[in-house]
């Protein structure tokens, strides 16, 4: 099932066109990678899908199911993109709790497991204004993934991540998808891609391309 689709796309800011013509397909059930050096656009292109900012030419569309009720937006992702604002003289479980009152959907101890899931004491009294930049982050994946939402825009999800947390955080996404979510990530490390993402596309001079899947040579067995 074609979830989301971008086509034709071009954005540019200021006159200078960061993406010309973009297409691609997202299916759901699978995860994403979208790669390319730095400015290149990915986080521009991520705000695109979201509908955060509008294409000056081409569309994205998104699978009825998943968006909002008589509009091309989606409804019910899961985001990080830039990092969620959050109330620095507040517990790390006390600003999950206020942006999930925003929707209703779950209860405290929901917000509890999912700090757990991503390596979180849900009951410290430690203020976010003294968390590292990796507990940061956790809050951020925590906020993301807290409602279970069935797709994932997840730009540099493993940013600022210890090894620990980065194996624990790419094992659950790998669950997510056999629970038929679907993901779509930023990395700048090749690791993450390779072992994560079905498909990949790369930003490379202003236009999105199919990377081709890498091709496994078998060892020759000899008998
Ligand atoms: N709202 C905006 N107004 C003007 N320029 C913008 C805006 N949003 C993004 N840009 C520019 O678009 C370019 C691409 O930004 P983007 O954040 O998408 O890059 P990226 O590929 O995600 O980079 P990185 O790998 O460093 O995170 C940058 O030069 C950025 O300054």
């Amino acid at each position: 099932m074609k979830l989301i689709e971008v086509q034709h796309v071009t954005k540019s800011f200021r006159g200078q066109v960061l993406l010309d013509q973009a297409n691609a397909t997202f299916e759901k059930g699978h995860i994403y990678g979208i790669t390319g050096p730095n400015g290149s656009g990915k986080s521009v292109l991520f705000k695109l899908i979201c509908g955060f900012i509008k294409p000056d030419q081409g569309e994205v569309i998104i699978h009825p199911n998943y968006r909002a009720k008589n509009a091309n937006f989606p409804s019910n992702f899961g985001i990080i993109i830039d990092r969620p604002g959050y109330l620095a003289g507040h517990t790390g479980f006390e600003n999950l709790k206020k942006w999930a009152e925003i929707q209703h959907k779950i209860s405290d101890q929901d917000i509890q497991h999912t700090m757990r899931i991503v390596g979180l004491d849900p009951f410290a009294r430690q203020k976010m204004k003294s968390y590292s930049l990796g507990m940061k982050q956790k809050i951020a994946l925590a906020q993301a993934i807290m409602e279970n939402q069935e797709v994932l825009i997840l730009d540099e999800p493993f940013n600022a991540l210890d090894i620990d947390s980065v194996n624990d955080i790419r094992s659950l996404l790998l669950d997510y998808k056999q629970e038929g979510k679907t993901i779509i990530l930023t990395s700048h490390n090749q690791e993450d891609i390779d072992l994560l993402c079905d498909q990949v596309y790369q930003i490379r001079n202003k236009k999105l391309e199919l990377v081709a899947p890498k091709v496994v040579t078998k060892p020759k067995v000899t008998v």
